[in-house]
């Protein structure tokens, strides 16, 4: 027999009396009974058997065959019973004086149960809390009761606009008290959810092994039904009589589901009728990402269950070394330009090397919910059948680009150009980020553009304008805003001219080429027609010199380091950091240099040095724009007073790169003082402590790289998004011999 703990001084519930001794009447009267919550727990049912074992059991404290008997005094009354059973019940409840109770069931439809307490009782009273656990097992009955069925399972109630908000607390806690995990929603929405993610499914499987039951063969298809029959019907050996009730219940709901499901099918049978490869490999790479991504959610959640909280912390530990030969991911930049430009072009292009990080995911996914067909990425190969530059079709809702600026802003110049409407949402530290410097320009040409306060995301962008190119000089070096306005000049009558204050990354320049399309660079000015056609082509992503910086710096700042990086792009927009850890004493050199797809690529080895502070030359600054916080990091490394200025930008980007790594340089004991355009650091010791990266990925990898020198053990706080930039940062840092690792898993 279970243990009960004695109940509380003032136990949370007087009389709880549990309706239904199944698997979850049970279980949820055996839980609470054993976490003490309850001074009594009194169970009904009208099996005599399954009222002896729950008392046997510890299920219950005693069982009552009758209801009013059971309900006297009671103040929560659980209703588990068979939903179909339910109307019956509550008939019952209705004549007998409940007193103060709460009602609450568990029903795995809610929509019918409130109409059968309508029914029953004339209103449905205040104190009825509708509530539906989402667990279950295949067992079933009181013998099966687990008082930790519901621990970490969902369950959602759905309070009606009167619902008593001491009655709802109450149940809330009552579930909470047994490890669930709960939310409340409108009983339509619950019902319409369940009907897509639980019903459906169900319906599908008892079907399908119905169907192929029937058949005269059935005993040889059978027989060479391998796992994938077995991991799809695993859910037709449920119980018949409950699934029967849920379909009767919640014949609303299952019907627009399956009405729509039905339109799918149909329209998989013409493709499989029509040889229809594409609309095949569409409906399965869409599914194939979609199943991924709502596993990645779920684990996310787990983690976040078991840590009770989402901050991933690194701790990263003095006494590393900087020694071998590595190659860092692909180029971000490239990788997003890949996409966008492979999913306008005629044909099909092969990219290799591509980055699997969260930012260039976001809009590869984009693309695919625009309708077009891609492949991947797996060890970074994607295929992209290109739907043209009229070809994208109106995705399915927002399109939501998480932590990534160069998918938003890239995204509504060429969004501004297409027939249809479009919103783009993003995480917390992009929804801070400035849109107005792409709104702006674009709405010069004619593109309806709205954002939100102070010209922050969300994005929407109205489709059917008719755009006019625009000669546009940028108000600040930002090959984000250039790139934005080229990709709308491609839909805009006339030549699209811009023209930058500053050299920036031209990949998008270089690319359009790659696909045959004709831009027209003359120093600080680009331009581009509108009316030509992009030819698929194959791309080679070189590996990303943003990611190598943190090795460029980490290799020149340790003792006796030496470090080959491979293939690394060395585009002249982009090497600013290989210029200025040259100017304060860095040893660099690059080897095997050669051009790969119209990108220059090199080998870069990199071996320790006495660095000394510098002033940057500001035209540097657009050239190394990301590389800032690791080189801040070198900086205090170094011998002597380092000035950056005119680097106001990185005030805007994930997060306030200045303040946020002067912050986190000076509890490390680093004499700095940061400007409203750049820093001012004086090199000298770095002691350990705890720094807080705000969810951008650089600031987590430079003080990563830090640890080098530090003289303590340095946390850093919040590093999930290094996944957004270089998802293998950890294991390229361990391979190379930085000490640096998710706390509590070195
Ligand atoms: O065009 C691009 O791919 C990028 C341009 C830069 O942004 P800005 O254009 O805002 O400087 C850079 O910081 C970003 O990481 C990537
Ligand atoms: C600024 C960055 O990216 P984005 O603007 O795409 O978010 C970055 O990667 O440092």
């Amino acid at each position: 027999m279970t243990e009960r703990k004695t109940p509380a001084i003032k136990p949370l519930v007087e009389r709880l009396v549990v309706v239904g001794l199944g698997l979850i009447g049970g279980s949820f009267a055996k839980g609470l009974r054993a976490r003490g919550v309850c001074r009594e727990v009194v169970g009904v049912d009208l099996d005599p058997q399954s009222r002896r074992l729950a008392v046997e059991l510890g299920v219950v404290d005693r069982c009552e065959e009758q209801l009013a008997a059971a309900c006297q005094g009671a103040d929560v009354i659980m209703l588990a019973v068979p939903i179909l059973a339910m109307e019956r019940l509550l008939g019952e409840l209705a004549k007998l004086d409940l007193g103060a109770a709460v009602l609450t069931d568990a029903g795995s439809a809610k929509g019918n149960v409130v109409r059968a307490v309508e029914a029953a009782f004339g209103v449905v009273p205040a104190r009825f809390v509708p509530g539906h656990p989402i667990a279950g097992s295949e067992q079933s009955g009181v013998e099966a009761a687990n008082g930790e069925l519901f621990k970490r399972h969902k369950v959602i109630l759905t309070p009606l606009a009167h619902t008593d908000a001491v009655a709802l607390q109450r149940v809330d806690q009552l579930w909470r008290e047994l490890g669930a995990d709960v939310e409340h929603m409108q009983v339509e929405h619950h019902d319409q959810v369940l009907a897509a993610t639980s019903h459906l499914p169900h319906l599908l499987a008892f079907g399908l092994v119905d169907s192929l039951a029937k058949r005269n063969e059935n005993l040889e298809i059978f027989r060479y039904a391998a796992g994938g029959f077995r991991d799809f019907t695993r859910i037709a050996g449920s119980d018949p009589v409950m699934w029967h009730d849920i379909f009767l219940a919640n014949r609303e709901a299952v019907l627009r589901t399956l009405d729509v499901f039905r339109d799918d099918l149909d329209a998989l049978r013409d493709a499989v009728d029509a040889g229809d490869g594409h609309h095949l490999l569409g409906v399965f790479t869409r599914a194939r990402v979609a199943r991924e991504h709502f596993s990645k959610i779920l684990a996310r959640r787990a983690y976040v269950d078991a840590m009770h909280s989402n901050d991933l912390v690194f701790l990263a530990n003095p006494g590393g070394n900087v020694r071998g030969r590595i190659r860092v991911p692909g180029d971000k930049s490239i990788s997003h330009r890949s996409i966008m430009l492979g999913s306008l072009a005629e044909g099909t292009t092969e990219v290799e090397g591509f980055l699997e990080g969260e930012d260039a995911l976001a809009t590869l996914q984009a693309f695919r919910d625009m309708g077009v067909v891609i492949e991947g990425p797996h060890h970074g190969r994607v295929t992209i059948h290109g739907v043209g530059l009229h070809g994208l079709k109106p995705p399915p809702g927002p399109i939501y680009v998480g932590n990534s600026g160069t998918s938003m802003r890239l995204l509504s110049g060429l969004l501004a150009g297409q027939p249809f409407d479009v919103t783009m949402t993003g995480d917390a530290s992009l929804s801070k980020r400035p849109m107005n410097r792409v709104a702006n320009p674009l709405r010069e040409m004619g593109a309806v553009v709205e954002t939100g306060p102070d010209g922050r995301p969300p994005l929407t962008i109205r489709g059917g304008q008719k755009l006019k190119a625009l000669t546009y000089t940028l108000p600040m070096a930002s090959a984000q805003v250039k790139s934005c306005l080229l990709l709308a000049g491609l839909y805009a009558e006339g030549v699209t001219t811009v023209t930058e204050p500053a050299p920036t990354r031209d990949h998008t320049e270089r690319m359009l080429r790659g696909f045959g399309y004709a831009v027209e660079s003359k120093g600080p000015v680009a331009s581009l027609q509108a009316g030509g056609k992009l030819t698929a082509t194959r791309i080679e992503v070189p590996a990303d010199i943003s990611s190598a910086a943190f090795f460029l710096v980490a290799a020149s700042i340790a003792q006796d380091a030496e470090l080959l990086l491979e293939h690394v792009g060395i585009n002249p927009t982009r090497t600013g950091v290989i210029d200025i850890l040259r100017l304060m004493g860095g040893d660099i050199t690059l080897e095997n240099q050669r051009e790969v797809g119209g990108e220059p690529v090199a080998d870069l080895r990199v071996r320790g040095a006495r660095l000394k502070g510098i002033e940057i030359p500001e035209n540097l600054v657009p050239l190394a724009i990301d590389e800032f916080p690791v080189l801040f990091v070198a900086a205090a490394c170094a011998e002597g007073r380092t000035i950056l200025r005119g680097a106001e930008e990185l005030r805007v980007k994930e997060s306030d790169r200045i303040q946020v790594m002067a912050d986190g340089l000076i509890s490390l004991g680093v004499k700095c003082e940061p400007t409203p355009d750049g820093i001012i650091i004086d090199g000298g010791q770095i002691g350990g402590g705890e720094v807080y990266s705000h969810g951008d990925h650089r600031i987590a990898m430079a003080f990563s790289v830090a640890s080098l020198r530090a003289t303590a053990p340095i946390r850093i706080h919040d590093c999930a998004n290094v996944a957004t930039s270089f998802p293998n940062f950890l294991a390229l840092a361990e391979q190379v011999g930085i000490r640096v690792a998710v706390e509590g898993q070195q």
